[in-house]
Formats: structure tokens, sequence, C-alpha cells
């Protein structure tokens, strides 16, 4: 398994991002529309924000599940005991949000969703007949109009020294939605379970662009496309004093939309999210 960039303006861009995310469940997009200038400043501006006390008084909402998640309440992956040494924010169009941060999460957040509608796309152009014969509507309608698609801010703190021993950052999962599309972090971290089991290191250039499969479009797709089992490893050496930031955009199907004969998007969602212990 090998996890190599695909060239956004390459005119074979679509097959091979596809063919990519169809072995490794990951794609990883170079010279794409998002801009870095944005992408850093968003880094900036919310690593400010998650070091100020003002975080607080965004605590997020437990039915409608947007604002601020502390460390304390942050998530414990499926099959884990230890929470992730991390803190996020949930940022929905609707939701609360700092004013001084939502001119420009909100700009990050339609454009970012108007690239995925297009890698949605791809990915029913290049899904076989027998694959696409599963989807109820086209893959992109299923995200049209959602209020469900969710962007997260994480900040992981740099480390003290008093983490619970076996906690880390991100514990290995799969995520729940249909596709991810999460910048290339500030910092390294982010690996990819290979199918023999060992973990590759994603490519994290500055700039790229990684997109993932999460359990939804597996589940549309009868299996055809692999939710792939990721983790963020905690940094060693001097990088333990540096903090990480990462910008992920869960792209959240409308909760009518039917995923397959067992699912609509609703049911399957309340289900996941009662085992991570947040509802
Ligand atoms: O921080 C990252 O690079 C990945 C985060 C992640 O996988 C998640 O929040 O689901
Ligand atoms: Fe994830």
């Amino acid at each position: 398994m090998k996890l190599e960039a695909v060239d956004y303006q390459s005119p074979t861009a679509a097959q091979d991002f596809v063919e990519s995310l169809r072995q490794t469940g990951f794609g990883v997009l170079k010279n794409h529309p998002i801009s870095q200038d944005v992408v850093s400043s968003i880094y900036t501006n919310w690593e400010a924000f998650f070091n100020s006390e003002d975080k607080h008084a965004f605590y997020y909402n437990k039915g409608s599940q947007d604002g601020f998640f502390p460390q304390a309440v942050s998530e414990v992956a499926k099959g884990f005991k230890k929470k992730d040494i991390k803190e996020y924010y949930h940022y929905y169009p609707w939701g609360q949000c700092p004013a001084n941060l939502k001119e420009e999460i909100d700009a990050y957040y339609c454009d970012t969703l108007t690239l995925a509608s297009q890698l949605l796309n791809w990915i029913e152009a290049y899904s076989p007949d027998n694959v696409s014969a599963h989807y109820k509507e086209p893959l992109s309608n299923m995200i049209k109009e959602s209020e469900q698609t969710l962007l997260r801010v994480l900040h992981y703190p740099p480390l003290s020294g008093d983490e619970e021993p076996d906690a880390i950052r991100a514990a290995a999962h799969e995520d729940i939605n249909l596709i991810t599309i999460l910048p290339a972090a500030n910092e390294p971290g982010l690996q990819v379970k290979a199918k023999d089991g060992s973990w590759l290191d994603v490519p994290s250039d500055f700039g790229n662009l990684i997109v993932n499969i999460g359990d939804m479009l597996q589940e549309a797709s009868g299996n055809y496309f692999p939710s792939t089992t990721h983790r963020v490893i905690n940094p060693e050496g001097t990088d333990v004093t540096k903090a990480r930031i990462s910008l992920p955009l869960f792209l959240h199907p409308r909760p009518d939309v039917v995923l397959s004969e067992r699912y609509t998007a609703e049911s399957y969602l309340q289900e996941r999210l009662k085992e991570l212990g947040v509802i």
C-alpha cells in the first residue's frame, strides 16, 4: 500500500484519486483549490482561541453538538478506554461561533463543501455500475442542504508528561460520515492502517489535502470503498512541546438519506454517537 499525492490539475486526477480511495481508503491531493493562506490563518487564530479562557463560554450544546469540547469530555474511540489527548470545536454554519472567527471559518466551510461535492461526483463517476446501483441518490445530492456536515477544529496541546499511560492524541478509529476532507496539519502524526496491519504515515506536506472514506460511504457502497482505520500518534523528542492543530470537514448526509437496506444516515449516526459516549 502506497499513498502518493494526486495532482488535482492532472487530466487523470479523478481516476487516480478514486483508485487511491479504493485501494487505501485515503486519497491525497496536491495543487488543489483550497487556499493554504486561509488554512494557515485559521490554524493561528484558533490556536489563540484554544489558548484563551474565552473557549469556556462556547461549551458545546449536548443536543445539537455545536461548540467547544474540552479534553475532559473528549472522545473515547470505539474499543478504547482512555480519552484522546485533544480538545476541539464543532463548527456548523447554524451553530455558536466566536464572532471574530466566524467569517473566516465560514468561508472555508463553504469552499471546502463545494470541493467535496465535486469529489463525490468523481467517486460516483468511477464507481463500477454494480456499486453505484446501491446508491439510492447521487452521492453529491446526499450532502446537499445537509445541516449535519461538521467542521471540527482540533487542538492537540503540547504534552505535559502527566498524560495517562497509553493515551494518545487520537486513538485508532474510523470516521462515521461519507468522506472527510482534511488539510495537512501543522505537525505530523496522522497514520493509516495498511491491509497488513502496519501503520503508514500520511504524507503531511503542508498544502496537501487528505481525503478519506468514512463508514457511511463504506455502507452505501456495499463495502467497495473501505473506511480505513487511522490515528494520530504522540510527538517525541523536542516535538512534545508543540501543539498540533487540524481541521477535518466531515461530510454528513441529510438525516433522511437512505444509505442501505439497513440504515438511514440518521439511524446510523445515532448508533455511532452512543458508542462514542458523547450523547
Ligand atoms: O488530526 C488529524 O489529523 C485527524 C483527526 C481525525 O482523524 C478525526 O478527528 O477524526
Ligand atoms: Fe478521523
